[in-house]
């Protein structure tokens, strides 16, 4: 299959305004094949390696789903989604690999068989097997796609992506853009010529425990640096960062429910708690939109309502370049960011004016 090269355009020059809001046929116009290739890898079937040295936020590629469902697809919907592809499409898919187990519900099998003719009896377990197999590619290839206000979710396949391998200590960054209706790749940090490029299938603040046991859906034992480390501070920092997480969202919702009316004092203990999980997520070199870009950008909040403005600024930044890293200048994050900051600067400037 032969896919011509597309205009390699720099990404670094868009702005939010030049980006296509409308899928466009074919590969799209930011995928970058130049910058990696996909190969055979000793036990983790096909990887994706860099093809030349890749700088951190370098968009690797992106790319429009072949297959998009609603999340509550079943097996049915996702066969018939993929039968309706064009005939290359096809090709793709079936190739992809399949490391699920088999469903323990079966009702489908039944709804399928009262849909089908009585004369197809014969070759029913065949299209039983091929319904597993588009589901198992499915289940082990799908990544999730939030809609521009994050209500609706649904579950795509992109080819290029879904031959990522997965580390919990990855150097790539994927995640859906519903503005350009495209998913992205960023490399997180500078990526050398050979190095196979590893993203995460999960939340990395969880604990080796808890990872190795929601990764048993793909099928692997996982074997990162993260994973392997005879280090258990590295694990305790994870733990730590979780609950860190897990403290800091639980008081924020509590405020917001009952709409109380908090102190400095308390303010600054939820401050303490991030300015905390700030640091170990940077000891753990986790500088992902959802990790550090989450807790920097609670930080720039807590620091304005404490009158820290020169904080509060200088995380905002902080922000921006974790989503411009991430995620790229067409994101609905990045722009966000930008508005952060310029709060930040408004709120810093207004005192520095009123003092
Ligand atoms: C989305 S696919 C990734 C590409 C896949 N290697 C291929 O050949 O197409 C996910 C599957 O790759 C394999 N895999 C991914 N990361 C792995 C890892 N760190 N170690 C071992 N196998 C891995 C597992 O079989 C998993 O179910």
């Amino acid at each position: 299959m032969t896919i011509p090269d597309p205009p390699i355009v720099d990404i670094s020059t868009l702005t939010f305004t030049d980006v296509p809001l409308k899928p466009t046929a074919g590969p799209g116009p930011y995928t970058r094949r130049d910058l990696y290739e996909e190969r055979q890898t000793p036990e983790a079937g096909i990887g994706a390696f860099a093809a030349t040295s890749i700088p951190s936020g370098t968009r690797i590629f992106c790319e429009e789903s072949i297959v998009m469902l609603p999340d509550e697809a079943g097996h049915v919907d996702v066969y018939n989604a993929v039968k309706s592809l064009g005939e290359e499409k096809q090709v793709m898919y079936w190739a992809l690999a399949a490391s699920t187990k088999a469903s323990r519900d079966v009702a489908w099998i039944d709804r399928l068989r009262g849909g089908c003719d009585e004369d197809i009896s014969s070759t029913f377990n065949d299209l039983v097997s091929s319904h597993e197999q588009a589901w198992s590619i499915y289940e082990t290839n799908r990544f999730t796609c939030k809609s521009v206000d994050g209500c609706t979710k649904s579950l795509g396949i992109f080819p290029q992506a879904a031959r990522l391998n997965h580390s919990c200590s990855p150097n790539v960054f994927h995640r859906y853009n519903p503005v350009i209706n495209r998913l992205t790749v960023h490399a997180l940090r500078d990526i050398e010529k050979g190095e196979e490029l590893l993203t995460s299938y999960i939340d990395i603040c969880h604990p080796t425990v808890v990872r190795r046991q929601i990764l048993k859906h793909w099928g692997f034992r996982c074997r990162c640096s993260a994973c392997d480390s005879p280090d258990d501070d590295e694990d305790f920092r994870r733990k730590r960062i979780e609950d860190l997480f897990s403290k800091i969202n639980k008081r924020e919702g509590k405020r917001v429910k009952n709409g109380s009316k908090w102190t400095d004092k308390e303010y600054k203990r939820s401050l303490g708690a991030v300015v905390k999980c700030i640091r170990l997520l940077e000891k753990e070199g986790m500088e992902e939109t959802d990790t550090l870009g989450v807790m920097y950008t609670d930080g720039v909040r807590l620091a304005v309502k404490v009158g820290e403005e020169e904080n509060a600024v200088e995380w905002a930044e902080k922000v921006v370049e974790i989503e411009r890293k991430c995620l790229g200048e067409d994101s609905k994050e990045f722009v966000a960011a930008k508005e952060l900051l310029e709060m930040a600067r408004g709120v810093q400037r207004a005192k520095a004016e009123g003092s």
